[in-house]
């Protein structure tokens, strides 16, 4: 089917790779090697570049992705594998995310060298995270732990954990076994306890609109009830994300006529907290009108206002 090798970019991470090879190889078995060959460019971002500072304090998301699409739009690049969790609700004019693997597991892991579960750490334990909605979960949940910032990629924040540089971390499940490394996982937290970011699990692949070559090579891996999902879960977000830099869940699952999504918006020390769920047979609508909802119960004080 293709004349040329299609052009893939990635990050250069353990797991954007992992990514990248997954979607590869659910390619060249869909269409056959003989028919398809996929060149996998991995590309270092400013967000790779900067390890030393929160990622919202350098610029967020978009530090990610701005080399990759910088490559979409110019022709270098024909599709871009990413963490959907990762992407920005805003991409730049004529791209989309528009295909999803289907989910892998969306649910967080507890991992510790020393404790079996997030309920069994002690009294003024140390848990590192750099994810707003972690640390907020953690507090809520935990209001005793105490939470530091802790950056990286999956490697090195294990490394620190050998080191001791805290109790215990968190880590989605989807890269754990993405990474073949499920085993370090404690405990895997409950979905409605402990909700996961917007995107988390799903690999999203991003495209030029106006390429029908594209749409036609990712139909045969592309998965509905994700991309319903991913829909309702980024239109939620897109509500909530422009009033503030506040910890956000959601977790959407696709059903026979539609949507259920579950919506939790948090305070940073997690003593405030605002939930709520909603179904429909639109996802966007449902997405829209949850995180409206919670943006509402919480006021513009619960985002800060500074
Ligand atoms: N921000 C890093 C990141 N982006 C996506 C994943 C996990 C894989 C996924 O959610 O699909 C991770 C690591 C983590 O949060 O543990």
């Amino acid at each position: 089917m293709q004349p040329k090798p299609i052009r893939l970019g990635t990050r250069g991470s353990p797991l954007a790779l992992a990514q990248a090879h997954e979607v590869r190889d659910r390619l060249i078995a869909a269409w056959g090697a003989e028919a398809l060959e996929v060149e996998i460019v991995p590309i270092t971002t400013a967000g790779d570049r900067i390890q030393d500072r929160p990622l919202a304090e350098v610029g967020g998301k978009g530090l990610f992705t701005e080399e990759i699409e910088a490559g979409l739009l110019s022709g270098a690049l024909d599709i871009a594998v990413h963490s959907s969790k990762d992407m920005p609700t805003r991409l730049p004019d004529g791209l989309a995310l528009g295909h999803f693997l289907e989910r892998e597991d969306a649910r967080d892991a507890f991992v510790s060298l020393k404790y079996r579960s997030l309920a069994e750490l002690p009294d003024g334990a140390v848990v590192g995270t750099a994810s707003l909605r972690r640390a907020a979960i953690v507090r809520r949940l935990r209001p005793d732990v105490v939470v530091v910032p802790y950056r990286g990629n999956v490697q090195t924040r294990l490394r620190k954990l050998g080191e001791g540089a805290a109790d215990a971390t968190l880590l989605a499940v989807a890269g754990l076994k993405r990474l073949g490394m499920l085993d370090v996982a404690s405990e895997i937290l409950d979905i409605d306890a402990f909700p996961p970011a917007v995107g988390q699990g799903a690999i999203g692949i991003e495209s030029r609109l106006d390429d029908p070559r594209v749409a036609e090579l990712l139909a045969p891996i592309h998965h509905a009830p994700t991309a319903v999902a991913l829909a309702c879960e980024r239109a939620y977000l897109a509500r909530l994300d422009g009033s503030c830099r506040t910890p956000i869940a959601g977790y959407a699952v696709a059903t026979e006529g539609g949507v259920d999504l579950h919506g939790l918006i948090l305070t940073p020390d997690g003593s405030g907290a605002h939930e709520g769920r909603d179904s429909g047979a639109d996802p966007e609508a449902v997405g829209d009108r949850l995180g409206a909802r919670l943006a509402a119960l919480a006021g513009p004080g619960f985002f800060g206002g500074s």
